[in-house]
Order: structure tokens, then C-alpha cells, then sequence
């Protein structure tokens, strides 16, 4: 579990082009959800290119604690042996997710529709951020929960003996809320239908489908209709999980900004829920291609090469794009600051409650390192400064967040002057290799 250790100062500096491959880990999303959906299975799940990120793994150690056999063969490689829908059994202990939000909300959805009780915990991180909107759905199958004030982590769930299946309208964009009413429903009797306007990541209707479930999806004037068929038998998957496009963010957007570089980043998602930063590095003018597109792991990926762009330019980022590259925010966010004039992003207050308020902890970085910004409650405007024009020369503080710590790192590579963090350790939640990776290419990182 991240957060617990000593904080890891990291020190990025000007670095060389950067050159060669960067194969990147496993997606997070599928990751999670291949552990969870095999433990629902009955019989044996094979997963391939596993994220072996603390976050993952945490996911791993909780279905073992609900009674699955989670086996690791290999680097990547790992089985499930399922326990089949409803048949959880009870935690004798405290179930900890440590820093991981898609771990602790799908989980809790997992077991809402089994009766037993199960209590769950984070880091500090986690332990500050919103349950309610999970917990809000999962009463109307008939789940209780306790929590903090504000619905926070420790959190206990009494789940529902008689299930009833829901119909819900999510109210915010959340591929985590859609995935825990999803999860929930798998163990009531009837139909749940979840109602999302804006469309988000759907890997959990795309991995349902394949583990055998009916699922339907109608898209309406009121947007995606998804409708379950609750009590299937899941069938177990060989799961081949793809690279992880919000991982290959840094490498794309290091190579963009450090100048020389030119760089191949293999298999990277181009499915229309994840792919939103590179839509927009394009309409900046970043010099992408997108070179053998074909299918892997039942997702669209191509190979990007990725070029030194050192005439990018501001844009405004359409607020409907924001759930396609959520977690993309904080490195668009430093792009931006080599680019020329304004960068703005509207529609992204969703960014206060990840890992860390995510607008905070860019807005004050970028400033240390003496980047103009605007911000309010929904909105982060960087003042860009062109190629190679941020002074840098500071410390930013992470917070517990592996995409603040990665994305300082990386203008840490840009800048004029070197960038540190003051904690690195949150990196081995979501990109273990991040530091090694990024060295291969030819980038400065030193600890410390
Ligand atoms: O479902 C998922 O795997 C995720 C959904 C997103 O969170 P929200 O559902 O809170 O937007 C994203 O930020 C997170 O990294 C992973
Ligand atoms: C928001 C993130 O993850 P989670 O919500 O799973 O903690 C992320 O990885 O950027």
C-alpha cells in the first residue's frame, strides 16, 4: 500500500532527446476489472500483461479476501479462480485498497448484493475522496453503509440479503459509479439499467459481454442506456490486457516537449472512451502518427511515433471531451505550458476528488515553476510559454498523486531549470517502471 513508506524526493532535469521504444505496463482499468470479473466467473481466468501496480495489486489481495484464488504465474501472468456471482464470502478482516478509487468503489459494489458485511479502508489519499456517490445507488438494492462524515473511508457496507434490481441515471460522469451499479446488479434478481448522458470508459460493458453476460446498450435522447440481465452464470476469460493509453501519456508527452526527441510508443488505445489527450495533442499540432491500427485485447490500438513539436499552440479543450481523458488532465496541463498562448480546460471540477484536487496541485506547481494560471471551481487556464520557455527551478508537492508526480517529473525534462518532487513513491500505484522507462529513453531522473 503507497503512502504508508518514507516520502521519495525525485529530481527530473533538461534532458537529451529522447529516443528508442517505450512499451508501457497494462491498462489499470482492465486490470482491476479482469480480477473482479474472474472472481464472479466459474472456473479458472487466465489474464496476460496484468498491471502489477500497487493499486492492482491491492485488488488482487481483496478478491482473495473474499474467498477467489488469485495466482501470479509469471510477470503479467496470473489466474482467477472464480467464486461465481453471489458467491463472495465474508472478509474476516478489514479490506484495504490503499490509494486506489476503481479498487474500493468496485468492490463495494461487488459484494452490495450478497449478505454479508465488509469494512473498507485506504491511505490518505483515498480516505479522503467521495463514497456516497457509490454508496447512493447501492442503498436502492437495499445496501447500507456507515462511513466518516461526507461519506469517507473507513467505510462499512452491510449488503443486501434480497437484492431488488435498480434503474439509475448517473449523476455525474463516473465509469467507477457505472461499474459499481453494474457489479451490484450482477447478484439481483430482474434487469439494472444504468442511465449515462456522457459517455465514459467501457471496459466493464465490453469485459460483461465477453465473460458471458447479457448486457445491452441503447443509446437514446437521454444518452447510453445500459441494461444487465442480473443472476448469469459468468463464464471464465483468458484476458489479454492492453497497454494502458493514460500510462503512455508521459512518454508521448515527453518526447513533445523535449527537444530532438523522436520515440515509437506501441499499442497504445485509441477506443473513443480513452482517447481524448491524443485528439487534443493533435489539434495543438503535436506531430503524432498513428501507424498500424488494429485490434488487441479486444481494443482498438495503434502505434504512435511521437516527434519534438516545438510549435504547439494553445487550445480550448471541449468540456465533452473531459471523461475520454480524465486522468489526462495534469500532463495536458504541462504540454500547455510549452505550448503557445492559452490552454483552457472547462467542465473538469471532477479533478478536485482524484488522488489529490488535482487543479490545486497543478495550478500551484506550474506557478513555482513559473507558469501563469487561471483557475475556478471548474476550470484550469495555462498561460503557455512556448518551447523550451518554462523557467522551472522548483518543488512540487504530489500529494499522494502518481499522475501530479509523473507530470512535474516530465516538464522536469523540458524546463529550464530542474523540477523535484517532493514524493515520488505514489508512481508504483498506476507505472512501476515510470523511472526506468523513462531513463531507457534518455531522460535525467535522479532520486533525491
Ligand atoms: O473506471 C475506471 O477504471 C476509472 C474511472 C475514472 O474515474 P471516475 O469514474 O471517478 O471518473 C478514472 O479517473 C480512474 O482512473 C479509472
Ligand atoms: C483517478 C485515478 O485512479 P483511481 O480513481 O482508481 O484512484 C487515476 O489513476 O488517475
Amino acid at each position: 500500500m503507497s503512502g504508508h513508506g518514507d516520502a521519495q524526493p525525485m529530481t527530473a532535469r533538461k534532458s537529451g532527446p529522447l529516443k528508442g521504444t517505450a512499451a508501457v505496463p497494462g491498462d489499470k482499468s482492465i486490470s482491476h476489472r479482469a480480477l473482479i470479473f474472474g472472481a464472479m466467473a466459474v472456473g479458472e481466468t487466465k489474464i496476460t500483461g496484468l498491471l502489477e501496480g500497487q493499486d492492482v495489486l491491492d485488488t488482487a489481495k481483496a478478491m482473495r479476501a473474499f474467498g477467489a484464488e488469485v495466482t501470479q504465474h509469471g510477470p503479467g501472468a496470473w489466474s482467477v479462480h472464480g467464486v461465481g456471482v453471489g458467491g463472495f464470502r465474508e472478509p474476516a478482516d478489514v479490506i484495504d485498497c490503499g490509494n486506489s478509487g476503481t479498487g474500493v468503489r468496485l468492490i463495494m459494489g461487488t459484494m452490495a448484493t450478497t449478505a454479508m458485511t465488509a469494512t473498507f479502508t485506504g491511505d490518505a489519499s483515498l480516505r479522503k475522496r467521495p463514497m456516497g456517490r457509490v454508496t447512493d445507488p447501492l442503498a436502492l438494492f437495499g445496501a447500507r453503509a456507515y462511513g466518516r462524515q461526507g461519506g469517507r473511508l473507513p467505510m462499512t457496507i452491510v449488503g443486501a440479503a434480497n437484492p431488488v434490481p435498480v434503474r439509475y441515471a448517473l449523476p455525474v460522469a463516473s465509469a467507477q459509479v457505472k461499474s459499481a451499479v453494474l457489479l451490484a446488479g450482477l447478484n439481483a434478481p430482474g434487469e439494472t439499467v444504468v442511465i449515462e448522458r456522457e459517455p465514459t470508459r467501457d471496459h466493464s460493458e465490453r469485459m460483461l459481454v465477453g465473460f458471458g453476460a447479457e448486457l445491452n446498450v441503447e443509446r437514446g435522447p437521454e444518452g447510453h442506456v445500459i441494461t444487465l440481465k442480473g443472476r448469469p452464470e459468468l463464464r471464465p476469460q483468458t484476458v489479454a490486457v492492453p497497454r494502458d493509453p493514460s500510462s503512455a501519456a508521459f512518454p508521448v508527452c515527453a518526447a513533445l516537449i523535449v527537444e530532438g526527441s523522436d520515440i515509437l510508443v506501441p499499442g497504445v488505445s485509441q477506443n473513443l472512451t480513452r482517447n481524448g489527450l491524443y485528439l487534443t495533442l493533435v489539434e495543438m499540432g503535436a506531430e503524432i502518427e498513428f501507424l498500424d491500427p488494429r485490434e488487441e485485447g479486444g481494443e482498438p490500438v495503434a502505434d504512435l511515433r511521437v516527434r519534438f513539436s516545438g510549435s504547439m499552440k494553445g487550445i480550448e479543450v471541449p468540456p465533452e471531451r473531459a471523461p475520454s481523458m480524465i486522468d489526462e488532465y495534469p500532463i495536458l496541463s504541462v504540454v500547455a505550458a510549452f505550448a503557445e498562448g492559452p490552454t483552457v480546460m472547462r467542465g473538469v471540477k471532477e479533478l478536485r476528488v482524484k488522488e489529490s484536487d488535482r487543479i490545486d496541485a497543478m495550478a500551484r506547481g506550474l506557478e513555482a515553476c513559473g507558469v501563469r494560471i487561471e483557475e475556478d471551481e471548474d476550470t484550469l487556464i495555462v498561460h503557455g510559454m512556448g518551447a523550451g520557455g518554462m523557467p522551472g527551478g522548483a518543488t512540487a508537492k504530489t500529494h499522494l498523486d502518481h499522475r501530479i508526480a509523473m507530470s512535474f517529473l516530465v516538464a522536469g525534462m523540458a524546463a529550464q531549470k530542474p523540477v523535484s518532487v517532493d514524493d515520488a513513491s505514489p508512481i508504483v500505484t498506476s507505472f512501476p517502471i515510470f523511472e526506468a522507462l523513462m531513463s531507457g529513453l534518455g531522460a535525467t531522473l535522479e532520486r533525491g
